[in-house]
C-alpha cells in the first residue's frame, strides 16, 4: 500500500462540551475522490478545519503528502497542496473573478508574472468562468460564487481540494454542471475531499464514501453501500429499511 496523500489518526476535538471528533482516523490516497455526508453537526466541516489547519485537533495527527502537518499553520497547508472551499464563499467582492483567483495563484501557489496570469485564466476556463473574468465577484449569482469560490481553491494549485457543500442551494441543472466540472478535475488526478448533503452528486463524483456521526467514521466504502447501511440510514438518512437508500440526507 502506497503512503496515503492525507492520513488522520487519533484525532480528537470539542468544542466545550460538543465532541467533534472522537480519536477518529482516515486515511485519502493520491487522486482518490471521497464523499462526507452526515447529520448536520456531525463535525464534517471541523474535519476540513483540522486539515486545512484553520482548527488544531486537541489530540491526533495529521499527516499530508508524507510529513506531519498537525502543527503547521494554513497558509503552509495551502503551499503544500491542500485546497479548500468554505460553506459561505467570501470572495474579495470588489475584485474581478480574474483578480480573485489571481491573488491565490499569487499567495498560495507561489505564482508571479505571466504563469500566474496563465494559471488564473486556464482554473476559469475548467470552472467555466471564463467569460466572467472581468465582473466584479459581488456581481456573481449564487452558481456563478460558487465556482468562484472553486475556482479561488483550484486557484492555488491543489493536490488535494476540499469541497464544503458546493452544491448546496443550487437548481438540479446547475448542480449537474457543478457534478461535471468536479468530475473532470478528479479525471485530471486532482485528489477530491466532498462533503454534501446533495447525496446523488456525491454518489455521480466520488468512489468512496465515509459518513460522520458521533464524532467518528460509522461506515466506509463504496457509495452506495454506505448509503444502505442500517447505521447510515438512521444516524444520516432518518429513514426506515423500506425507503430507497440514494435518498437525499436532511
Ligand atoms: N468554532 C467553534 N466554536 C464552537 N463550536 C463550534 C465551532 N465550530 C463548530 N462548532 C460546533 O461543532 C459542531 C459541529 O459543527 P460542524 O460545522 O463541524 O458540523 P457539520 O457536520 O459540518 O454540520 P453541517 O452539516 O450542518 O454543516 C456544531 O455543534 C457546531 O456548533
Amino acid at each position: 500500500m502506497t503512503e496515503p496523500l492525507l492520513r488522520l489518526s487519533g484525532i480528537t476535538k470539542s468544542f466545550g462540551k460538543v465532541t467533534v471528533a472522537d480519536d477518529l482516523s482516515l486515511s485519502v490516497q493520491a487522486g482518490e475522490a471521497l464523499g462526507i455526508v452526515g447529520p448536520n453537526g456531525a463535525g464534517k466541516s471541523s474535519l476540513f478545519g483540522m486539515i486545512s489547519g484553520d482548527l488544531r485537533p486537541d489530540r491526533g495527527k495529521v499527516w499530508f503528502a508524507g510529513r506531519e502537518i498537525t502543527g503547521a499553520p494554513p497558509h503552509a497547508r495551502t503551499r503544500a497542496g491542500i485546497g479548500r472551499t468554505y460553506q459561505v464563499p467570501r470572495p474579495f467582492s470588489h475584485l474581478t473573478v480574474f483578480e480573485n483567483v489571481l491573488v491565490c495563484g499569487h499567495q498560495g501557489a507561489g505564482l508571479a508574472g505571466r504563469q500566474a496570469w496563465a494559471h488564473a485564466m486556464d482554473v476559469l476556463d475548467r470552472t467555466g468562468l471564463a467569460a466572467l473574468a472581468n465582473t466584479p465577484a459581488g456581481r456573481l449569482t449564487l452558481l456563478q460564487r460558487k465556482r468562484l469560490e472553486l475556482a479561488r481553491a483550484l486557484g492555488t494549485a491543489p493536490r488535494l481540494l476540499l469541497l464544503d457543500e458546493v452544491a448546496g442551494g443550487l437548481t438540479e441543472p446547475e448542480v449537474h454542471e457543478l457534478v461535471e466540472v468536479v468530475s473532470r478535475l478528479h479525471a485530471e488526478g486532482l485528489g477530491v475531499v466532498w462533503i454534501e448533503h446533495v447525496v446523488h452528486a456525491l454518489v455521480s463524483t466520488v468512489g468512496r464514501m465515509i459518513c460522520l456521526a458521533g464524532g467518528d467514521v460509522v461506515a466506509d466504502g463504496e457509495p452506495m453501500r454506505v448509503l444502505a447501511d442500517p447505521k447510515v440510514r438512521e444516524l444520516y438518512l432518518g429513514a426506515g429499511p423500506e425507503t430507497s437508500a440514494a435518498e437525499e440526507g436532511p
